[in-house]
C-alpha cells in the first residue's frame, strides 16, 4: 500500500508479522569501459549487481524511505566508479563499491557486490589499429543437410559470436521525420552478436565435397576480419562487407545470410557526478540489451539462387 501521509512511521503491533532477511539494490548494471592507449583500446565489460542491507525495517513496515539509498543511485555509482576504477580487477572494483556503500550511508551495514566479467580477445587482422574484439567463449556452430535422393543442400552457420569495434564506426545522414531524436554519431561503438548461415554450391554426391571443417574455420576468419577492417558507416555496410568477403574468398559458398542485432552502447552522462566521460583516455558506456536494431540481409554469388530463408530461426 502506498504511503499517503507524512506521519511518523510506526512499528507494527506485536501481532503483525515480522520482517525477516531483506536486501535490495540494482541488479545487472551492464557497464563497458573503453580505455584508450592511443590507437590501442582495452575493454572492461562488467555486469554488476549491488545488494544492500541494514536498517530497512521502516521502509517495509511503513514506507518511510529515509534510510533507502535509491537503487538508481547504486547504478550511477557503478558507472562513476567504472570511470574512476574501471581498469582494476573485478575483485578490487567490487571492494571499492562495497566499502563506499557501507561507509557512506549510516543505514547500510552490509553490501554484497556480484560481478560477472565478460572477456574479449583481439581480432587478428591485417589493418591498422587495435580496436576490434571478439568475445571469448566458443560460438555455436550450426549445420543443416537436406537430401532428396538426388541433390544435396548443405547450409552451415554459427550463432552467438559477439564482436565489437570500439571505434571506426559512424552513423549519420539518415532520413529524419518528426519522431527522429537519434543524434548523429561520428565515432561510436559497433557491437553485434553474429548469427550467420552460408549455403554451399555442392549439390551433387558424385563431385568431391568441400572440406567442411576447413571451410568453417575460413568463413569464421573472413567474417571476423571483414568486421574488424571495415570502417563502418552503418551496420548494414559492415554486414555486406562480411558477406562479400566470404563470397570473394570461398568459392565453395554461393549464398550467405546474416542476422545482426545492433548491440547499442550509450555513453553515460557522468557530468552530474563531476566526471567528464568520453575523454581521450577512456569512456564508460551503458550496454543496452533491448530494444535493439536488427539488420538482416543475404549476399549472393552472381547468378545464384536465394534459398536461405529470411528468418534464420527457421533454419
Ligand atoms: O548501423 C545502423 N543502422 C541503422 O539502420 C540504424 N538505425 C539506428 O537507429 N541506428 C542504426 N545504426
Amino acid at each position: 500500500m502506498a504511503v499517503t501521509s507524512r506521519a511518523t512511521p510506526s512499528r507494527p503491533s506485536a501481532a503483525r508479522p515480522v520482517l525477516g532477511q531483506n536486501q535490495y539494490g540494482k541488479a545487472e548494471t551492464r557497464v563497458v569501459r573503453i580505455t584508450r592507449d592511443g590507437a590501442t583500446h582495452h575493454i572492461k565489460d562488467l555486469n554488476v549487481s549491488v545488494s544492500l542491507s541494514g536498517d530497512m525495517n521502516e521502509v517495509h513496515y511503513s514506507g518511510s524511505n529515509a534510510n533507502v539509498l535509491p537503487t538508481d543511485t547504486t547504478k550511477n555509482t557503478v558507472y562513476a566508479f567504472a570511470k574512476e576504477h574501471g581498469t582494476e580487477s573485478a575483485e578490487q572494483f567490487g571492494i571499492h563499491l562495497a566499502r563506499h556503500f557501507v561507509t557512506s550511508q549510516p543505514s547500510i551495514h552490509r553490501a554484497r557486490i556480484r560481478i560477472e566479467e565478460y572477456a574479449w580477445d583481439r581480432i587478428e587482422h591485417g589493418a591498422e589499429g587495435a580496436h576490434s574484439f571478439v568475445r571469448t567463449g566458443q560460438e555455436t556452430r550450426l549445420a543443416q543437410i537436406t537430401y532428396d535422393g538426388e541433390r544435396w543442400e548443405v547450409v552451415a552457420g554459427l550463432k552467438d559470436l559477439t564482436v565489437m569495434n570500439s571505434t571506426n564506426s559512424e552513423f549519420w545522414g539518415y532520413a529524419k521525420d518528426r519522431y527522429t531524436t537519434l543524434p548523429e554519431a561520428y565515432d561510436r561503438v559497433l557491437a553485434t552478436e553474429v548469427s550467420g548461415r552460408w549455403r554451399f554450391g555442392w549439390a551433387d554426391g558424385e563431385k568431391p565435397a568441400p572440406d567442411w571443417d576447413e571451410s568453417y574455420e575460413q568463413v569464421r576468419k573472413h567474417l571476423l576480419q571483414a568486421f574488424a577492417e571495415t570502417y563502418s558507416l552503418s551496420l548494414q555496410q559492415t554486414l555486406y562487407a562480411m558477406g562479400a568477403r566470404i563470397i570473394d574468398h570461398r568459392p565453395e559458398i554461393d549464398e550467405v545470410r546474416f542476422s545482426l542485432p545492433n548491440k547499442h552502447h550509450f555513453l553515460v552522462d557522468l557530468e552530474p557526478f563531476g566526471l567528464s566521460n568520453d575523454t581521450a583516455d577512456s569512456a564508460v558506456y551503458f550496454a543496452a540489451d533491448r530494444p535493439y536494431g536488427l539488420i538482416e540481409a543475404t549476399i549472393l554469388r552472381e547468378g545464384c539462387e536465394e534459398r536461405i530463408p529470411a528468418d534464420l530461426t527457421n533454419l
